[in-house]
This record gives C-alpha cells, sequence and structure tokens, in this order.
C-alpha cells in the first residue's frame, strides 16, 4: 500500500473503471446516477452495484468461450457477491451458480438459477448442506476427500438416490497470487492428492451406487495475474483425463474453477480471453464438458464502496477519516490489497495531489484503506468512492465494533433500488438474548 510512481493516477482510474464515468456538474456517476444522490438518500457507507457492468463482463466472458469455440457452462462464484439482485442479472444472462453453502445454495435457487445449474464446491460440507444437494439434483457436487465421497455416497444411498459427482484435484501448482488466496499447492487443505485420484476415481466409479462420477475439477487460487498456473494446473488435469481412461473410466467433465484476476492498481490483468485459449489448447481434443467459476472478474469492478469523510486531521501523516471500514470492505486489512480511491467531487484540475492515508474509524491499525495515497485535497463530508469493490467486499463484511452492515444498492442505467438496507441497531440487537438468569426478577 506504499506510495509509488506507476500508480494509476484519477484519470486513468476512471479510463479503466467503466462502472463509474464523471459528470463535470454532478461529479462520480454509476450509469446515469449520481453518487452524491445515493449518499443522500440511502445514507453513507454503502455499496453501490453497476448492474450493466455485471451484465456486460458476464457477455464478454462467455463471448471469449464462444470465440475459442469452446462449449463452457459458466458458474458465477456466489461467495464473491451474493446479493440475490445480483445472482438474477446473471441468472438471466444465462449463468448457473458456484456456491460453497448450503446458504449460497439456497440464495442461487432462490434468485432463480436453476439447480441443474449449480455446482457445490467446498472443503467442508456438512451432511445437511449435502443432502440439500441431493434433494435439490444439482449439476455436480465438487468432492475434496475421500472421507467426503464416502459419506456423500452413504447420503444418497440412504436417500434412494443418486449424485453427480467430480473429484477436486489438488494440482500442487503454486498460482503465484497471494499466499492467503492461494488453493492449488499440496500444502493447502483443498481438494484430493493428486497421487491419490486414480484409486478414489476408480472405486467410486466402479463401487459406489450413489453416486454417478462424472470428472474431475480443480481451483487455483484467486486474483491469479499470469497464464502459466492455469497451464500448468489444466495441463496436470488432463494428464489424469488420460490416465483414468486407460484405466476404463469414464471422464465426462472438467471444472476449471475461478481465478481470473483483475486490475486493482497497475497489475497487467489477462483476459478471458487467454483462460479459453489456455483450456481449448489443453482440453479441446479430449471432448469433455468444461466448466469455469469464476467471480471476482465479473463482480469486482461492477461495485464501488461509497463512503464519506468523517474527518481529517494532521499527525505524523495527514489522515483522512472515512466512515468506511475494514468491517465493510476487509481486504486492505487482510491482503494488504490496494484499491483506487476517487473522490466523488470532479478536482480541479489544478489541485495539488498529496500524500495520505485513508483509513476507517475501527480500532485497529489495520483499518487502512490506503497508506501515503495521493490524492487531491479531502474535507470533512467530501465523499469517496473505493473501486473494485463488488468482490468479496458485502460478502466479506462483519459488525466489528457493533458496526451494522452497510445497504446495498443496484443501478441499472437510469433506475436505481436500495437491494438490501442497512442493517439498524435494533436489527443487529435483535437476534440476541441474554440469559435468563440475568434477567429473573428484575
Ligand atoms: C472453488 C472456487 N471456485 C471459484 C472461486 C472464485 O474465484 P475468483 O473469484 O477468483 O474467480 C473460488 C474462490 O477462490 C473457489 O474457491
Ligand atoms: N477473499 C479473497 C478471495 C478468496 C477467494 C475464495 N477462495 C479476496 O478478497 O481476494
Amino acid at each position: 500500500m506504499s506510495l509509488s510512481h506507476s500508480d494509476p493516477t484519477y484519470n486513468d482510474l476512471l479510463r479503466t473503471h467503466p462502472a463509474v464515468t464523471a459528470d463535470p456538474q454532478k461529479g462520480l456517476m454509476v450509469g446515469s446516477v449520481a453518487l452524491s444522490t445515493l449518499a443522500e438518500e440511502v445514507g453513507t457507507p454503502c455499496w453501490v452495484i453497476n448492474a450493466e457492468t455485471l451484465r456486460l463482463r458476464a457477455q464478454l466472458m462467455q463471448q471469449a468461450f464462444t470465440d475459442a469455440s469452446l462449449p463452457v457452462t459458466c458458474h458465477f462464484a456466489v461467495k464473491s457477491q451474493d446479493n440475490q439482485a445480483c445472482l438474477t442479472v446473471l441468472g438471466q444472462a444465462g449463468w448457473g451458480a458456484d456456491v460453497v453453502s448450503g446458504g449460497e445454495l439456497e440464495r442461487a435457487l432462490a434468485a432463480g438459477i436453476p439447480a441443474d445449474k449449480i455446482v457445490f464446491s467446498g472443503v467442508g460440507k456438512t451432511d445437511d448442506e449435502l443432502k440439500l444437494a441431493i434433494t435439490h439434483d444439482i449439476a455436480q457436487v465438487n468432492v475434496e476427500s475421500a472421507e467426503e465421497l464416502h459419506r456423500l455416497n452413504g447420503l444418497a444411498q440412504q436417500m434412494e438416490r443418486t449424485i453427480r459427482v467430480s473429484l477436486r484435484v489438488n494440482p500442487d501448482v503454486d498460482a503465484k497470487t497471494h499466499s492467503k488466496i492461494t488453493t492449488g499447492r499440496a500444502e493447502d487443505k483443498f481438494g484430493i492428492a493428486y497421487t491419490d485420484i486414480p484409486s478414489l476415481y476408480r472405486t467410486a466409479q466402479r463401487d459406489m451406487q450413489g453416486l454417478n462420477v462424472r470428472g474431475l475439477a480443480v481451483h487455483l487460487g484467486s486474483q491469479i495475474s499470469t497464464e502459466e498456473p492455469f497451464r500448468q494446473g489444466y495441463t496436470q488435469l488432463a494428464k489424469m483425463v488420460t490416465t483414468l481412461r486407460q484405466d476404463g473410466l469414464s471422464v465426462e467433465d472438467i471444472d476449471c474453477g475461478g481465478g481470473l484476476g483483475i486490475t486493482y492498481r497497475n497489475e497487467i490483468a489477462p483476459a478471458p480471453a487467454m483462460l479459453a485459449q489456455v483450456m481449448a489448447d489443453i482440453f479441446g481434443a479430449l471432448d469433455v464438458n468444461l466448466r469455469v467459476e469464476p467471480g471476482r472478474w465479473l463482480s469486482a469492478p461492477a461495485g464501488v464502496l461509497l463512503s464519506r469523510v468523517i474527518d481529517t486531521k494532521q499527525g505524523t501523516h495527514q489522515f483522512v477519516i472515512l466512515d468506511a471500514a475494514m468491517s465493510e470492505l476487509v481486504r486492505p486489512a487482510m491482503y494488504d490489497s490496494w484499491h483506487g480511491i476517487l473522490p466523488v467531487h470532479l478536482p480541479d484540475a489544478e489541485a495539488a495531489t498529496s500524500p495520505v492515508d485513508v483509513v476507517g474509524p475501527v480500532c485497529e491499525s489495520s483499518d487502512t484503506f490506503a497508506k501515503q495515497r495521493m490524492l487531491p485535497p479531502l474535507k470533512r463530508n467530501d465523499l469517496v468512492a473505493i473501486l473494485d469493490a463488488g468482490a468479496y467486499g458485502s460478502t466479506m463484511s462483519s459488525t466489528y465494533n457493533s458496526r451494522p452492515f452497510a445497504a446495498q444498492i443496484m443501478v441499472d442505467g437510469d433506475q436505481w433500488a436500495v437491494i438490501r438496507p442497512r442493517q439498524t441497531l435494533e436489527d443487529l440487537l435483535a437476534c440476541e438474548k441474554t440469559p435468563h438468569w440475568f434477567t429473573q426478577g428484575a
């Protein structure tokens, strides 16, 4: 988060973030709606999602696979953005869902995504979650251990059903992204060890009556910004397909996971066309059905976190204290991640920028959105938009420091609506109970 001369300027950020535009009179806009209007009407902090951006990115990704003549089923990773309105937009664009919990499965169904377009990944699925998947006969469960495979088979047989599964392979490939979001190294908790796959797959396909074993899945990590990890991971998978087929087993499906990175700062992020090309090169001749599970690439650039300056203060550093905090957007605190920050009022072309620390009000030094960021002057009550906040923002929010969850707004052209109201303190307290022995006789 340190000061870098290669940091994008205000204009660079605007150019690379079409979800927001600048109007000389109204300041920053999402679609045709001024962010200042949303701040007035809904209050800050709040999340603002541009439906058009989501739709466009869904289309662009599908187009990349079409251009590569690759039939791919696209499943949106719900963990990146789980709002029902966003899932509805993507469902209407023909996308399925990738879920990692019973809650996400219920959300995807509630948004109208059909069960046969839902895949269920995740390193620890409870019996209840697996039963839910069986009950709804979802597209497939990506199984992450021998133990889970046996448990799922038992549950399906008890329910007198069968369920489609793929085995998630741990290919021992380093995705060269942040260590905390790397999932395909041997030491990571995800997937089944590469060398254990052949015997487990054989047992599952030949002997487990509750399972319809379809193929293999992989997910290497998130915010992957180079082609090489995809190439390495998928090559491992393709070799495994050959091994299994040589053993007389059938492999019909390959789930390539998600992970495609975006440009937050100055990363040269790969385009979906790169992913499509790698998949075509490696799987094109294998005669398999392909799936992908991207999240961030679709949702991150579609959303901003809108916040107001509570105060500024001059210490060793100049501080700008926002009403948004790590309780809304935890990524900078958790991964030292960099997010563009734009003042909502258009800065005077003459205004000099100076280095400031942009922080939140939470009692943690890590509650810092940016250190020594070159920004035009900001004063109390000014608004700022924190960019690329549509993924792993609201879904990772907490109520730390008794801060109720922020409102979520969707803008679609000239229309806007609150799609999740701001939680109130009453909402927060309503589900808590003080044990009866404290209140008896009071
Ligand atoms: C199994 C699985 N699929 C898909 C994703 C989505 O990843 P991303 O948002 O990086 O595309 C994740 C998250 O890392 C995941 O764990
Ligand atoms: N939460 C991470 C991504 C993790 C993806 C889930 N496996 C982030 O904000 O970058």
